[in-house]
This record gives structure tokens, C-alpha cells and sequence, in this order.
């Protein structure tokens, strides 16, 4: 039977990164995408801004929406202080079969939690399941339509304090306008555009970064 591209991406990583070594996982991930078949990871070029972001934040507690192939979910864990942790939200069993392989290679499991569902369902139980008090990260690159429902509802179940972050993929392409206008004008969020290209292509993207003013 034909295999799946996400398929070939982890087959990828286990061929050509090492077992335990995050960077050499995103590395293969990047290189796969770029030379072989693209695929919708946040890439190279905004992983950067992504890595500076988490860097800055050194988040404790971290909700990643849309694992995928679970490329950011490597690329933020990697970076993660020896106890924080980061939960992962992805709906596709598929996807979330190959996800957690990924994160496997990269030695990742004990700062992840994958959890094989949808935002809507699972963003009302963080606290009572995971314990979640407050989100200080919020990545957000699943369906783009979903980007301001969602934010609503962690508005609603309380999980923004001041000073949390929202980082969202593809706010120009393939875009998520009403997100975009909903963030810039809120008084209570302070929003910030990174300019960049959409993963392996020239055509332009961007990261949003709100921070939640309480
Ligand atoms: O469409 C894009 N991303 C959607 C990503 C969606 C991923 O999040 C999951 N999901 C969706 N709602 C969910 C709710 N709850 C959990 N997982 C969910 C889907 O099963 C998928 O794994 C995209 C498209 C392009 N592009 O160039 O076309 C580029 C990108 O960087 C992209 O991120
Ligand atoms: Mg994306």
C-alpha cells in the first residue's frame, strides 16, 4: 500500500537524524521538505522567530494547537527549562501516530504530552486534566478558522494571565484574518508582526505574537 508524505517525513528522521538529538530531527524534517516534499511545518526561517519567542519567554507551561508531523513541537520542547511542559493538541490519529515517533526520536517524551484530540474539546479540561493553571505559550498553527474561537475559549476558561503569549503561524498565508483583526485592535492584547516566507517557498508569511494584557 502507498505510504503517506507524513509517512516519508518520519522515515526521514529515522534515516537521517540522531536517536536523542532534537536539532539533528528538525534539521532532517527541513532538509525532507526542502529537497524532497514540502509540508505544511512551520520551517526553518520562522522557527527562528519561533525559537527566539520561547527563548525570550522561557515558558513553564506551553499548548501547542496542530501537532501535525510534530516539527514546532520538537523545536519549542527543545528549548523548554528542565521542568516545564508542553502539550500538544493534534485531532488527526494519523497525524498524531507519526507525531509521536517524531517526538520519540528526538528523546522528547518526557516534556511532551500528545494528546490525540480536538482544541474545542480539550481546552475546557486543562485544568481540571492536566493541572494546567495558567498558559505562559500558546502556539497556534492548526486550522485557520479556528484561530479566534479558540483564543475565545482560553479567554473564557481562564487560562491567559497577563503577560501570556500567543504566537500564531500564517497569518498572511494561508492567512487568518479575523484573528489578525481581532488581536491587533483588542485592547487587551499587545500584538507584534514578524515578517517572514512562508515555509520553503519565497512567498511572504508572517508569526503574530500577541501578549495578553490581562
Ligand atoms: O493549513 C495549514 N495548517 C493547518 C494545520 C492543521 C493541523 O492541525 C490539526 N488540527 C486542526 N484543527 C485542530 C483542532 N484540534 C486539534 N488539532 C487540529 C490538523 O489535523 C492538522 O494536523 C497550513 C497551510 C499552509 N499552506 O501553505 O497551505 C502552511 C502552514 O504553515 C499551515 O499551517
Ligand atoms: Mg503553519
Amino acid at each position: 500500500t502507498q505510504s503517506t508524505r507524513p509517512q516519508r517525513l518520519l522515515g526521514a528522521v529515522q534515516k537521517n537524524a540522531t536517536r536523542g538529538d532534537p536539532r539533528s530531527v528538525v534539521k532532517a524534517i527541513d532538509e525532507f521538505c526542502r529537497h524532497k516534499e514540502w509540508a505544511m511545518n512551520v520551517g526553518d526561517e520562522k522557527g527562528c522567530i519561533l525559537d527566539s519567542v520561547v527563548s525570550e519567554l522561557n515558558p513553564a507551561t506551553v499548548l501547542e494547537l496542530g501537532t501535525y508531523c510534530g516539527y514546532s513541537t520538537v523545536r519549542i520542547a527543545s528549548l523548554l527549562p528542565p521542568h516545564a511542559k508542553l502539550i500538544t493538541l493534534e485531532f488527526n490519529p494519523d497525524y498524531a501516530k507519526i507525531a509521536c515517533q517524531v517526538i520519540a526520536w528526538a528523546g522528547l517524551e518526557d516534556k511532551i504530552q500528545l494528546v490525540e484530540g480536538s482544541s474545542a474539546e480539550w481546552i475546557p479540561k486543562m485544568k481540571e486534566h492536566f493541572g494546567v493553571k495558567m498558559l505562559d505559550l500558546v502556539f497556534m498553527d492548526h486550522w485557520k478558522d479556528d484561530y479566534l474561537p479558540d483564543t475565545k475559549l482560553l479567554e473564557d476558561c481562564g487560562l491567559l494571565r497577563k503577560g501570556s503569549v500567543l504566537l500564531a503561524d500564517n497569518v498572511i498565508c494561508p492567512g487568518s484574518p479575523d484573528y489578525l483583526k481581532y488581536v491587533r485592535r483588542s485592547p487587551r492584547y499587545k500584538s507584534q508582526y514578524f515578517r517572514s516566507h512562508l515555509e520553503y517557498t519565497k512567498a511572504e508569511d508572517g508569526l503574530e505574537k500577541s501578549v495578553f494584557l490581562g
